[in-house]
Protein backbone atom coordinates (compact mmCIF):
# COMPACT_ATOMS: atom_id res chain seq x y z
CA UNK A 1 0.00 0.00 0.00
CA UNK A 2 1.86 2.94 -1.03
CA UNK A 3 2.04 5.84 1.87
CA UNK A 4 0.19 8.94 -0.15
CA UNK A 5 -2.12 10.17 -2.02
CA UNK A 6 -4.58 8.29 -3.83
CA UNK A 7 -2.38 4.86 -3.45
CA UNK A 8 -2.50 4.88 0.14
CA UNK A 9 -6.39 4.27 -0.03
CA UNK A 10 -6.59 1.52 -2.95
CA UNK A 11 -7.76 -1.72 -2.09
CA UNK A 12 -7.16 -4.72 -3.10
CA UNK A 13 -9.41 -7.00 -4.40
CA UNK A 14 -10.87 -9.85 -2.64
CA UNK A 15 -9.49 -13.36 -3.74
CA UNK A 16 -12.75 -15.16 -3.82
CA UNK A 17 -15.73 -12.03 -2.93
CA UNK A 18 -17.34 -10.13 -6.04
CA UNK A 19 -17.61 -6.70 -6.09
CA UNK A 20 -20.50 -4.43 -7.23
CA UNK A 21 -23.40 -6.05 -4.69
CA UNK A 22 -25.22 -3.68 -2.42
CA UNK A 23 -24.53 -3.61 1.12
CA UNK A 24 -27.34 -2.92 3.67
CA UNK A 25 -25.28 -2.35 6.58
CA UNK A 26 -27.84 -2.46 9.63
CA UNK A 27 -27.38 -0.90 13.20
CA UNK A 28 -29.58 -1.84 16.27
CA UNK A 29 -29.13 0.85 18.89
CA UNK A 30 -28.93 -1.00 22.04
CA UNK A 31 -29.58 -4.56 20.95
CA UNK A 32 -27.79 -7.28 23.07
CA UNK A 33 -28.00 -10.77 23.65
CA UNK A 34 -29.25 -11.79 26.73
CA UNK A 35 -30.89 -14.53 28.75
CA UNK A 36 -34.44 -15.01 28.06
CA UNK A 37 -36.68 -13.83 30.50
CA UNK A 38 -39.73 -11.19 30.97
CA UNK A 39 -37.40 -8.32 31.59
CA UNK A 40 -35.66 -9.25 27.82
CA UNK A 41 -37.48 -7.53 25.82
CA UNK A 42 -36.09 -8.46 22.73
CA UNK A 43 -36.99 -12.17 23.75
CA UNK A 44 -41.26 -10.84 24.49
CA UNK A 45 -41.55 -8.95 21.58
CA UNK A 46 -42.46 -11.05 18.78
CA UNK A 47 -39.41 -10.47 16.07
CA UNK A 48 -39.71 -13.51 13.64
CA UNK A 49 -36.89 -11.54 10.80
CA UNK A 50 -34.13 -11.19 13.82
CA UNK A 51 -34.91 -14.82 14.86
CA UNK A 52 -34.76 -16.30 12.27
CA UNK A 53 -31.00 -14.97 11.62
CA UNK A 54 -30.01 -17.03 14.48
CA UNK A 55 -32.41 -20.08 13.87
CA UNK A 56 -32.39 -20.89 10.62
CA UNK A 57 -29.02 -19.89 9.42
CA UNK A 58 -26.71 -20.04 12.47
CA UNK A 59 -23.86 -19.89 10.56
CA UNK A 60 -24.30 -16.51 9.56
CA UNK A 61 -24.99 -15.69 12.69
CA UNK A 62 -23.02 -15.09 16.06
CA UNK A 63 -21.87 -12.79 18.85
CA UNK A 64 -19.43 -10.18 19.34
CA UNK A 65 -18.24 -7.40 22.10
CA UNK A 66 -19.69 -4.06 22.42
CA UNK A 67 -17.86 -3.06 25.64
CA UNK A 68 -15.17 -2.90 27.79
CA UNK A 69 -11.79 -2.60 26.54
CA UNK A 70 -13.07 -4.50 23.00
CA UNK A 71 -14.32 -0.56 22.30
CA UNK A 72 -11.51 1.06 23.86
CA UNK A 73 -13.30 1.52 27.14
CA UNK A 74 -11.01 1.68 30.22
CA UNK A 75 -12.32 -2.05 31.92
CA UNK A 76 -14.74 -4.61 31.26
CA UNK A 77 -16.94 -3.28 33.81
CA UNK A 78 -17.75 -0.08 31.45
CA UNK A 79 -20.89 -0.70 29.34
CA UNK A 80 -20.74 -0.12 25.75
CA UNK A 81 -22.32 3.26 23.72
CA UNK A 82 -23.28 4.96 21.03
CA UNK A 83 -20.05 6.87 20.36
CA UNK A 84 -17.33 4.16 21.29
CA UNK A 85 -19.54 1.61 19.50
CA UNK A 86 -20.26 3.43 16.29
CA UNK A 87 -16.35 4.85 16.22
CA UNK A 88 -15.29 0.95 16.24
CA UNK A 89 -17.70 -0.46 13.64
CA UNK A 90 -17.02 2.60 11.28
CA UNK A 91 -13.00 2.60 12.12
CA UNK A 92 -11.94 -1.08 12.01
CA UNK A 93 -10.11 -0.25 14.94
CA UNK A 94 -10.00 -0.12 18.69
CA UNK A 95 -8.92 3.60 19.78
CA UNK A 96 -8.20 4.17 23.18
CA UNK A 97 -11.35 6.49 23.89
CA UNK A 98 -12.08 9.69 25.76
CA UNK A 99 -12.44 8.40 28.72
CA UNK A 100 -9.38 6.35 29.36
CA UNK A 101 -7.59 9.10 27.65
CA UNK A 102 -8.66 11.91 30.46
CA UNK A 103 -8.13 8.74 33.22
CA UNK A 104 -4.25 8.75 31.51
CA UNK A 105 -3.98 12.52 31.46
CA UNK A 106 -5.09 12.97 35.25
CA UNK A 107 -2.96 9.77 36.23
CA UNK A 108 0.17 11.32 35.07
CA UNK A 109 -0.60 14.86 35.74
CA UNK A 110 -0.06 15.95 32.14
CA UNK A 111 -3.30 16.97 31.61
CA UNK A 112 -1.95 20.23 33.87
CA UNK A 113 0.54 21.08 31.97
CA UNK A 114 -1.64 21.02 28.10
CA UNK A 115 -2.03 23.69 26.13
CA UNK A 116 -6.20 23.74 27.13
CA UNK A 117 -5.43 23.71 30.76
CA UNK A 118 -2.58 26.69 31.09
CA UNK A 119 -5.84 28.12 28.94
CA UNK A 120 -8.01 28.57 31.37
CA UNK A 121 -5.64 29.26 34.15
CA UNK A 122 -5.28 32.30 33.04
CA UNK A 123 -8.22 32.91 34.40
CA UNK A 124 -8.02 31.92 38.18
CA UNK A 125 -6.41 35.13 39.55
CA UNK A 126 -9.12 36.80 38.76
CA UNK A 127 -12.20 34.86 37.67
CA UNK A 128 -14.54 32.07 38.63
CA UNK A 129 -13.69 28.47 37.60
CA UNK A 130 -16.66 26.95 36.02
CA UNK A 131 -17.25 23.30 35.65
CA UNK A 132 -20.17 21.60 33.49
CA UNK A 133 -21.00 18.39 32.86
CA UNK A 134 -22.81 15.13 33.82
CA UNK A 135 -22.69 13.86 37.63
CA UNK A 136 -22.50 10.46 37.59
CA UNK A 137 -20.06 7.50 37.38
CA UNK A 138 -21.60 6.38 34.44
CA UNK A 139 -18.65 6.06 32.60
CA UNK A 140 -20.68 7.02 29.13
CA UNK A 141 -20.09 10.58 29.18
CA UNK A 142 -18.05 11.47 31.97
CA UNK A 143 -17.34 10.11 35.41
CA UNK A 144 -17.44 11.58 38.78
CA UNK A 145 -14.11 10.29 39.79
CA UNK A 146 -12.28 12.32 36.90
CA UNK A 147 -14.30 15.42 38.23
CA UNK A 148 -13.00 15.16 41.70
CA UNK A 149 -9.56 14.59 40.09
CA UNK A 150 -10.22 17.55 38.03
CA UNK A 151 -11.34 19.86 40.92
CA UNK A 152 -8.68 18.99 43.48
CA UNK A 153 -6.16 19.61 39.87
CA UNK A 154 -7.50 22.74 39.63
CA UNK A 155 -7.16 23.89 43.04
CA UNK A 156 -3.48 22.98 43.36
CA UNK A 157 -2.94 24.78 40.49
CA UNK A 158 -4.08 28.38 41.92
CA UNK A 159 -7.91 27.90 41.04
CA UNK A 160 -9.82 29.88 43.90
CA UNK A 161 -13.19 30.29 43.61
CA UNK A 162 -15.22 27.27 41.55
CA UNK A 163 -18.89 26.81 40.79
CA UNK A 164 -19.90 23.26 39.17
CA UNK A 165 -22.98 23.12 37.30
CA UNK A 166 -24.31 19.85 37.26
CA UNK A 167 -26.56 17.37 34.94
CA UNK A 168 -27.83 14.97 36.48
CA UNK A 169 -28.08 11.08 35.31
CA UNK A 170 -30.36 8.31 35.50
CA UNK A 171 -29.92 7.27 31.82
CA UNK A 172 -25.96 5.53 32.54
CA UNK A 173 -27.08 4.60 36.47
CA UNK A 174 -30.31 4.00 38.04
CA UNK A 175 -32.42 6.80 38.63
CA UNK A 176 -32.91 8.50 41.78
CA UNK A 177 -28.71 7.92 42.25
CA UNK A 178 -28.55 11.36 41.22
CA UNK A 179 -29.14 12.09 45.04
CA UNK A 180 -25.88 10.37 46.41
CA UNK A 181 -24.12 12.01 43.64
CA UNK A 182 -24.70 15.45 44.46
CA UNK A 183 -24.39 14.21 48.27
CA UNK A 184 -20.94 13.02 47.30
CA UNK A 185 -19.87 16.28 45.50
CA UNK A 186 -21.26 18.20 48.08
CA UNK A 187 -18.97 16.60 50.60
CA UNK A 188 -16.10 17.36 48.16
CA UNK A 189 -17.04 20.95 47.72
CA UNK A 190 -17.35 21.80 51.79
CA UNK A 191 -14.04 20.25 52.06
CA UNK A 192 -12.91 22.46 49.95
CA UNK A 193 -14.67 25.81 51.60
CA UNK A 194 -12.89 24.49 54.63
CA UNK A 195 -9.44 25.08 53.17
CA UNK A 196 -10.65 28.19 52.05
CA UNK A 197 -11.59 28.10 48.53
CA UNK A 198 -15.08 29.35 47.13
CA UNK A 199 -16.53 26.26 45.89
CA UNK A 200 -19.90 25.59 45.22
CA UNK A 201 -22.82 24.09 43.08
CA UNK A 202 -24.21 26.86 41.01
CA UNK A 203 -26.89 25.12 38.89
CA UNK A 204 -28.69 22.02 37.42
CA UNK A 205 -31.12 20.13 35.80
CA UNK A 206 -31.60 16.75 34.04
CA UNK A 207 -29.60 15.79 31.40
CA UNK A 208 -32.36 15.15 28.63
CA UNK A 209 -34.55 18.53 29.27
CA UNK A 210 -31.23 20.61 30.32
CA UNK A 211 -28.07 21.32 27.87
CA UNK A 212 -27.26 17.86 26.98
CA UNK A 213 -29.34 17.88 23.45
CA UNK A 214 -27.48 16.03 20.14
CA UNK A 215 -27.45 16.37 17.04
CA UNK A 216 -29.26 20.10 17.13
CA UNK A 217 -32.79 18.26 17.67
CA UNK A 218 -34.01 20.53 19.90
CA UNK A 219 -32.30 23.73 21.11
CA UNK A 220 -34.80 24.60 24.31
CA UNK A 221 -33.04 22.06 25.81
CA UNK A 222 -29.97 24.35 25.79
CA UNK A 223 -31.08 27.53 26.22
CA UNK A 224 -32.77 26.28 29.34
CA UNK A 225 -28.81 25.42 30.11
CA UNK A 226 -27.65 28.37 29.19
CA UNK A 227 -29.71 30.86 31.12
CA UNK A 228 -29.25 28.82 34.67
CA UNK A 229 -25.45 28.33 34.11
CA UNK A 230 -24.91 31.58 32.25
CA UNK A 231 -27.24 34.24 33.04
CA UNK A 232 -28.42 32.59 36.87
CA UNK A 233 -31.87 32.12 35.68
CA UNK A 234 -33.64 29.21 36.06
CA UNK A 235 -37.52 28.58 37.66
CA UNK A 236 -36.72 26.98 40.61
CA UNK A 237 -34.45 28.70 43.09
CA UNK A 238 -32.68 26.60 46.01
CA UNK A 239 -29.99 27.38 48.72
CA UNK A 240 -28.22 24.07 48.24
CA UNK A 241 -27.90 21.22 45.11
CA UNK A 242 -29.35 18.50 47.87
CA UNK A 243 -32.01 19.66 48.66
CA UNK A 244 -33.01 21.38 45.34
CA UNK A 245 -32.40 17.11 44.03
CA UNK A 246 -34.82 16.05 46.21
CA UNK A 247 -37.79 17.91 46.24
CA UNK A 248 -37.58 18.61 42.30
CA UNK A 249 -37.46 14.58 42.56
CA UNK A 250 -40.85 14.82 44.65
CA UNK A 251 -43.13 16.30 41.53
CA UNK A 252 -44.99 13.45 40.01
CA UNK A 253 -43.14 11.73 37.17
CA UNK A 254 -40.07 13.35 37.89
CA UNK A 255 -36.85 11.56 37.20
CA UNK A 256 -32.95 12.27 37.13
CA UNK A 257 -33.20 12.42 33.33
CA UNK A 258 -35.39 15.23 33.06
CA UNK A 259 -35.22 17.29 36.10
CA UNK A 260 -36.51 20.28 35.61
CA UNK A 261 -33.44 23.60 35.66
CA UNK A 262 -32.32 24.94 38.79
CA UNK A 263 -30.21 27.67 40.04
CA UNK A 264 -28.56 27.95 43.97
CA UNK A 265 -28.76 31.44 45.48
CA UNK A 266 -27.17 33.33 47.95
CA UNK A 267 -29.17 34.41 51.67
CA UNK A 268 -30.33 37.54 49.35
CA UNK A 269 -31.65 35.12 46.28
CA UNK A 270 -29.38 36.10 44.07
CA UNK A 271 -27.84 32.99 42.30
CA UNK A 272 -24.34 32.20 43.27
CA UNK A 273 -22.44 31.49 40.25
CA UNK A 274 -23.50 33.23 36.79
CA UNK A 275 -20.63 32.97 34.32
CA UNK A 276 -19.05 36.38 33.83
CA UNK A 277 -16.31 38.26 32.11
CA UNK A 278 -12.78 37.05 32.68
CA UNK A 279 -14.48 33.43 34.12
CA UNK A 280 -12.67 30.27 32.64
CA UNK A 281 -15.72 27.16 32.23
CA UNK A 282 -14.78 23.78 31.52
CA UNK A 283 -17.41 21.34 30.00
CA UNK A 284 -16.00 17.80 31.98
CA UNK A 285 -17.51 15.19 29.73
CA UNK A 286 -15.58 13.71 27.62
CA UNK A 287 -18.29 12.30 25.28
CA UNK A 288 -18.68 14.14 22.22
CA UNK A 289 -22.59 14.35 21.02
CA UNK A 290 -24.37 15.79 23.59
CA UNK A 291 -21.58 18.64 24.22
CA UNK A 292 -21.27 19.73 20.98
CA UNK A 293 -24.48 22.03 21.14
CA UNK A 294 -23.13 24.04 24.33
CA UNK A 295 -20.18 24.12 22.62
CA UNK A 296 -21.45 26.25 19.50
CA UNK A 297 -23.15 28.49 21.58
CA UNK A 298 -19.81 29.10 23.86
CA UNK A 299 -17.65 29.43 20.95
CA UNK A 300 -19.53 30.49 17.83
CA UNK A 301 -19.47 34.50 17.79
CA UNK A 302 -22.51 34.83 15.03
CA UNK A 303 -24.62 32.53 16.94
CA UNK A 304 -28.02 32.26 16.28
CA UNK A 305 -29.84 29.46 17.34
CA UNK A 306 -31.37 31.18 20.31
CA UNK A 307 -31.05 34.30 21.94
CA UNK A 308 -27.98 34.31 24.39
CA UNK A 309 -28.83 37.44 26.01
CA UNK A 310 -25.45 38.42 27.59
CA UNK A 311 -22.32 36.69 26.17
CA UNK A 312 -19.78 36.67 28.39
CA UNK A 313 -16.02 36.56 27.44
CA UNK A 314 -14.94 33.40 29.01
CA UNK A 315 -11.72 31.38 28.47
CA UNK A 316 -13.71 28.06 27.42
CA UNK A 317 -12.07 24.71 27.25
CA UNK A 318 -13.71 21.06 26.84
CA UNK A 319 -12.56 17.90 28.47
CA UNK A 320 -12.00 17.03 24.63
CA UNK A 321 -12.09 18.61 21.33
CA UNK A 322 -15.64 17.47 20.61
CA UNK A 323 -15.73 17.85 17.10
CA UNK A 324 -12.21 17.05 14.83
CA UNK A 325 -13.83 19.06 11.50
CA UNK A 326 -15.61 22.24 13.01
CA UNK A 327 -12.47 21.77 15.70
CA UNK A 328 -14.50 22.48 18.14
CA UNK A 329 -14.22 23.54 20.69
CA UNK A 330 -10.89 25.13 20.30
CA UNK A 331 -9.07 24.87 23.18
CA UNK A 332 -9.74 21.17 25.14
CA UNK A 333 -8.04 19.75 28.11
CA UNK A 334 -7.05 15.91 26.52
CA UNK A 335 -6.49 15.24 23.15
CA UNK A 336 -9.14 13.03 21.69
CA UNK A 337 -8.53 9.60 20.13
CA UNK A 338 -7.37 10.57 16.51
CA UNK A 339 -9.92 8.06 14.67
CA UNK A 340 -8.23 7.98 10.99
CA UNK A 341 -8.41 6.34 8.21
CA UNK A 342 -12.51 5.18 8.95
CA UNK A 343 -13.87 2.78 6.39
CA UNK A 344 -16.19 5.55 5.02
CA UNK A 345 -13.22 7.73 3.70
CA UNK A 346 -11.93 3.96 2.14
CA UNK A 347 -15.04 3.54 0.60
CA UNK A 348 -15.06 6.67 -1.08
CA UNK A 349 -11.47 6.21 -2.41
CA UNK A 350 -12.82 2.71 -3.51
CA UNK A 351 -15.76 3.87 -5.68
CA UNK A 352 -17.78 2.89 -2.89
CA UNK A 353 -21.31 4.84 -3.42
CA UNK A 354 -22.96 5.45 0.55
CA UNK A 355 -25.91 6.07 1.80
CA UNK A 356 -26.69 6.71 5.45
CA UNK A 357 -29.62 7.79 7.22
CA UNK A 358 -31.09 7.82 10.69
CA UNK A 359 -33.60 9.95 12.68
CA UNK A 360 -32.03 13.47 14.26
CA UNK A 361 -31.35 11.52 17.61
CA UNK A 362 -29.02 9.15 16.12
CA UNK A 363 -28.22 10.62 12.53
CA UNK A 364 -24.52 11.46 13.88
CA UNK A 365 -24.21 8.11 15.21
CA UNK A 366 -23.99 6.57 10.98
CA UNK A 367 -22.22 9.92 9.91
CA UNK A 368 -20.22 11.82 12.64
CA UNK A 369 -19.25 8.73 15.13
CA UNK A 370 -18.74 6.47 12.12
CA UNK A 371 -16.48 8.72 10.36
CA UNK A 372 -14.12 9.12 13.61
CA UNK A 373 -16.20 12.20 15.61
CA UNK A 374 -15.85 14.37 12.14
CA UNK A 375 -18.73 15.86 11.05
CA UNK A 376 -19.72 16.68 6.96
CA UNK A 377 -18.96 14.22 3.94
CA UNK A 378 -15.64 12.61 2.98
CA UNK A 379 -16.36 13.26 -0.97
CA UNK A 380 -20.52 14.52 -1.30
CA UNK A 381 -20.69 13.09 -4.62
CA UNK A 382 -20.01 9.47 -3.22
CA UNK A 383 -22.08 10.06 -0.26
CA UNK A 384 -25.70 10.91 0.81
CA UNK A 385 -26.83 11.22 4.35
CA UNK A 386 -30.37 11.94 5.23
CA UNK A 387 -31.80 12.48 8.46
CA UNK A 388 -35.47 12.36 8.89
CA UNK A 389 -36.63 14.65 12.28
CA UNK A 390 -37.16 13.34 15.15
CA UNK A 391 -40.02 13.83 17.15
CA UNK A 392 -39.23 16.57 20.06
CA UNK A 393 -40.26 17.47 23.39
CA UNK A 394 -41.65 14.04 24.62
CA UNK A 395 -39.88 10.98 26.30
CA UNK A 396 -39.51 7.82 23.69
CA UNK A 397 -42.37 5.70 25.40
CA UNK A 398 -45.07 8.43 24.53
CA UNK A 399 -43.75 7.17 20.79
CA UNK A 400 -41.83 3.90 20.65
CA UNK A 401 -42.53 3.44 17.07
CA UNK A 402 -40.41 6.43 17.00
CA UNK A 403 -39.26 6.86 12.70
CA UNK A 404 -38.43 3.21 12.23
CA UNK A 405 -40.66 2.57 9.15
CA UNK A 406 -39.53 5.80 7.82
CA UNK A 407 -35.84 4.82 8.06
CA UNK A 408 -36.22 1.58 6.62
CA UNK A 409 -38.91 3.34 3.61
CA UNK A 410 -35.62 5.29 3.01
CA UNK A 411 -33.63 2.54 3.26
CA UNK A 412 -35.48 0.25 0.56
CA UNK A 413 -35.77 2.94 -1.85
CA UNK A 414 -32.16 3.68 -1.59
CA UNK A 415 -31.42 0.09 -2.06
CA UNK A 416 -33.92 -0.25 -4.95
CA UNK A 417 -32.59 2.93 -6.55
CA UNK A 418 -29.31 1.48 -7.77
CA UNK A 419 -27.27 4.64 -6.78
CA UNK A 420 -25.68 3.38 -3.34
CA UNK A 421 -23.34 0.33 -2.65
CA UNK A 422 -23.83 0.72 0.67
CA UNK A 423 -26.40 1.58 2.53
CA UNK A 424 -26.51 2.30 6.26
CA UNK A 425 -29.20 3.35 8.70
CA UNK A 426 -29.49 2.66 12.62
CA UNK A 427 -32.55 2.49 14.03
CA UNK A 428 -32.90 3.57 17.50
CA UNK A 429 -35.89 2.20 19.41
CA UNK A 430 -34.07 -0.54 21.10
CA UNK A 431 -32.26 2.22 23.03
CA UNK A 432 -33.97 5.29 22.84
CA UNK A 433 -37.14 3.54 24.39
CA UNK A 434 -35.14 1.22 26.52
CA UNK A 435 -33.07 4.02 28.10
CA UNK A 436 -36.94 5.33 29.71
CA UNK A 437 -37.32 2.14 31.59
CA UNK A 438 -40.66 1.57 30.15
CA UNK A 439 -40.84 -2.40 29.34
CA UNK A 440 -44.22 -2.23 27.89
CA UNK A 441 -43.39 0.60 25.64
CA UNK A 442 -39.55 -0.59 24.89
CA UNK A 443 -41.29 -4.65 23.66
CA UNK A 444 -43.10 -2.30 21.18
CA UNK A 445 -39.78 -0.48 19.82
CA UNK A 446 -38.77 -4.00 19.56
CA UNK A 447 -40.99 -5.54 17.50
CA UNK A 448 -41.06 -2.33 15.11
CA UNK A 449 -37.45 -2.39 14.63
CA UNK A 450 -37.96 -6.07 13.82
CA UNK A 451 -40.77 -4.72 10.80
CA UNK A 452 -37.93 -2.46 9.77
CA UNK A 453 -35.19 -5.20 9.56
CA UNK A 454 -37.77 -6.97 7.55
CA UNK A 455 -38.30 -4.07 5.13
CA UNK A 456 -34.75 -3.49 4.47
CA UNK A 457 -33.33 -7.39 3.76
CA UNK A 458 -36.89 -7.52 1.19
CA UNK A 459 -35.19 -4.82 -0.73
CA UNK A 460 -32.27 -6.63 -0.71
CA UNK A 461 -33.37 -9.58 -1.91
CA UNK A 462 -34.69 -8.03 -5.09
CA UNK A 463 -31.71 -6.83 -6.03
CA UNK A 464 -29.51 -9.34 -4.68
CA UNK A 465 -27.52 -7.75 -2.32
CA UNK A 466 -26.16 -8.52 0.89
CA UNK A 467 -27.03 -7.40 4.41
CA UNK A 468 -24.95 -7.42 7.54
CA UNK A 469 -27.66 -6.57 10.79
CA UNK A 470 -25.58 -5.64 14.26
CA UNK A 471 -26.00 -3.20 16.68
CA UNK A 472 -23.69 -1.31 19.06
CA UNK A 473 -24.23 -2.16 22.55
CA UNK A 474 -27.23 -3.48 24.36
CA UNK A 475 -30.00 -2.05 26.23
CA UNK A 476 -33.47 -3.27 25.36
CA UNK A 477 -32.29 -7.20 26.25
CA UNK A 478 -32.20 -5.94 29.85
CA UNK A 479 -34.86 -3.91 31.79
CA UNK A 480 -33.74 -5.03 35.62
CA UNK A 481 -30.55 -4.48 37.57
CA UNK A 482 -29.40 -7.72 38.99
CA UNK A 483 -27.36 -9.12 41.14
CA UNK A 484 -24.93 -11.64 40.27
CA UNK A 485 -26.40 -14.84 39.99
CA UNK A 486 -28.86 -12.90 37.24
CA UNK A 487 -31.91 -12.02 40.04
CA UNK A 488 -33.42 -9.26 40.07
CA UNK A 489 -32.74 -6.65 42.58
CA UNK A 490 -35.74 -4.58 44.70
CA UNK A 491 -34.69 -1.78 45.86
CA UNK A 492 -35.77 -0.81 49.96
CA UNK A 493 -39.31 -0.57 49.39
CA UNK A 494 -39.38 -3.56 47.12
CA UNK A 495 -39.95 -2.84 43.79
CA UNK A 496 -37.94 -4.06 40.88
CA UNK A 497 -34.92 -1.69 40.17
CA UNK A 498 -35.46 -0.95 36.36
CA UNK A 499 -32.17 -0.60 34.67
CA UNK A 500 -32.38 2.29 32.35
CA UNK A 501 -29.41 1.96 30.77
CA UNK A 502 -26.89 0.04 28.54
CA UNK A 503 -25.58 -3.44 29.57
CA UNK A 504 -22.38 -5.09 29.22
CA UNK A 505 -24.32 -7.89 26.99
CA UNK A 506 -22.31 -8.76 23.63
CA UNK A 507 -24.29 -7.68 19.99
CA UNK A 508 -25.54 -10.20 17.72
CA UNK A 509 -24.38 -9.50 14.07
CA UNK A 510 -26.05 -11.76 11.04
CA UNK A 511 -25.07 -11.78 7.59
CA UNK A 512 -26.78 -12.97 4.48
CA UNK A 513 -28.82 -12.07 1.46
CA UNK A 514 -28.97 -13.80 -2.04
CA UNK A 515 -25.43 -11.20 -2.79
CA UNK A 516 -23.62 -13.65 -0.41
CA UNK A 517 -21.15 -15.88 -1.74
CA UNK A 518 -22.79 -19.41 -1.41
CA UNK A 519 -20.97 -21.11 1.64
CA UNK A 520 -20.34 -18.23 2.92
CA UNK A 521 -20.40 -17.96 7.00
CA UNK A 522 -18.36 -17.11 10.23
CA UNK A 523 -15.68 -19.11 11.17
CA UNK A 524 -16.66 -20.88 14.42
CA UNK A 525 -13.12 -21.40 15.44
CA UNK A 526 -12.16 -17.87 16.09
CA UNK A 527 -13.73 -17.01 19.77
CA UNK A 528 -12.69 -13.21 19.64
CA UNK A 529 -14.57 -10.66 17.54
CA UNK A 530 -15.98 -7.56 18.50
CA UNK A 531 -17.17 -4.12 16.48
CA UNK A 532 -13.87 -3.12 15.61
CA UNK A 533 -14.03 -6.33 13.47
CA UNK A 534 -16.88 -5.21 11.72
CA UNK A 535 -15.40 -2.68 9.35
CA UNK A 536 -13.47 -4.96 7.63
CA UNK A 537 -15.93 -7.88 7.11
CA UNK A 538 -18.00 -5.18 5.38
CA UNK A 539 -15.00 -4.30 3.34
CA UNK A 540 -14.91 -8.00 2.38
CA UNK A 541 -18.58 -8.40 1.48
CA UNK A 542 -17.80 -5.00 -0.94
CA UNK A 543 -15.44 -7.23 -2.62
CA UNK A 544 -11.78 -5.74 -0.95
CA UNK A 545 -9.48 -7.80 0.36
CA UNK A 546 -9.06 -8.98 4.25
CA UNK A 547 -7.00 -6.30 5.93
CA UNK A 548 -6.97 -3.02 5.61
CA UNK A 549 -3.98 -1.45 7.12
CA UNK A 550 -4.50 -2.49 10.69
CA UNK A 551 -8.11 -3.52 10.54
CA UNK A 552 -9.10 -7.34 10.97
CA UNK A 553 -12.22 -9.03 9.78
CA UNK A 554 -14.97 -11.23 11.56
CA UNK A 555 -13.08 -14.72 9.71
CA UNK A 556 -15.03 -16.39 7.16
CA UNK A 557 -15.42 -19.05 5.62
CA UNK A 558 -15.60 -18.91 1.91
O1 LIG B 1 -28.29 8.83 25.18
C1 LIG B 1 -27.07 8.82 25.34
O2 LIG B 1 -26.36 9.82 25.33
C2 LIG B 1 -26.38 7.49 25.60
C3 LIG B 1 -26.55 7.12 27.02
O3 LIG B 1 -25.92 8.06 27.84
O4 LIG B 1 -26.91 6.50 24.75
P1 LIG B 1 -26.21 6.16 23.35
O5 LIG B 1 -24.77 5.84 23.68
O6 LIG B 1 -26.94 4.94 22.85
O7 LIG B 1 -26.35 7.31 22.47
MN1 LIG C 1 -26.33 3.38 21.05
MN1 LIG D 1 -28.29 4.68 24.55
Amino acid sequence: MGSTGQNAWKLADHPKLPKGKTVAMVVLDGWGEAKPDQYNCIHVAHTPTMDSFKTTAPEKWRLIKAHGTAVGLPSEDDMGNSEVGHNALGAGRIFAQGAKLVDLALASGKIYDGEGFKYIKECFDNGTLHLIGLLSDGGVHSRLDQLQLLLKGAVDNGAKRIRVHILTDGRDVLDGSSIGFVETLEKDLSNLREKGFDAQIASGGGRMYVTMDRYENDWDVVKRGWDAQVLGEAPYKFRNAVEAVKKLREEPKANDQYLPPFVIVDESGNPVGPIKDGDAVVTFNFRADRMVMLAKALEYEDFDKFDRVRVPKVHYAGMLQYDGELKLPGHYLVSPPEIDRTSGEYLVHNGVRTFACSETVKFGHVTFFWNGNRSGYFNQEMEEYVEIPSDVGITFNVQPKMKAKEIAEKARDAILSGKFDQVRVNLPNGDMVGHTGDIEATIVACKVTDDAVKMIIDAIEQVGGIFVITADHGNAEDMVKRDKSGKPLLDKNGNLQILTSHTLQPVPIAIGGPGLAPGARFRNDVPTGGLANVAATVMNLHGFRGSLATMSPLSLKL
